[in-house]
């Protein structure tokens, strides 16, 4: 089972170390632009799928998207960890801005 740190992890290592043939040393080689357009496109095969009946066909869209945008973050500098801790700062906040809709709606 592919994990998200270990796929970000093999991303880091084939800009470090550029192999032949490697789909994601392509991307890499052509530069941001080439990785935002790839981005772009998934982000919408993403949306066009969600509006499909096949679960498989969204959860391989979403998979794409997942990839590309963990070679994105590799490319601009970004770690998992990164995301985590924002994410994980946003778990109060936003339990804090429930408390206070809950609130309102009383
Ligand atoms: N998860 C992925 C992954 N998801 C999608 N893709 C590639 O993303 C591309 C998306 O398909 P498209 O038709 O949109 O693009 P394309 O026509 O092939 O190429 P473009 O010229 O449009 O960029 C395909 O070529 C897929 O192979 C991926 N390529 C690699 N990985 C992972 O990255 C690892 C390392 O891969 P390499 O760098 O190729 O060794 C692999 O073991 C996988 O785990």
């Amino acid at each position: 089972m592919q994990d998200l740190d270990a796929l970000y992890q093999l991303i880091l290592d084939r800009k470090n170390n550029p192999k032949e043939g490697s789909y994601t040393d392509y991307l890499f080689t052509k530069g941001l632009d080439k990785i935002l357009k790839k981005v772009g496109e998934e982000s919408t095969e993403v949306i066009v799928a969600a509006k499909n009946d096949s679960d498989d066909e969204f959860v391989y869209e979403v998979a794409d998207l997942a990839y590309h945008v963990l070679v994105l973050m590799v490319d601009r500098g970004i770690s998992v960890d990164q995301i985590k801790r924002e994410l994980s700062e946003r778990e109060g906040l936003m339990s804090k801005t429930k408390e206070r809709r809950d609130i309102k709606e009383l």
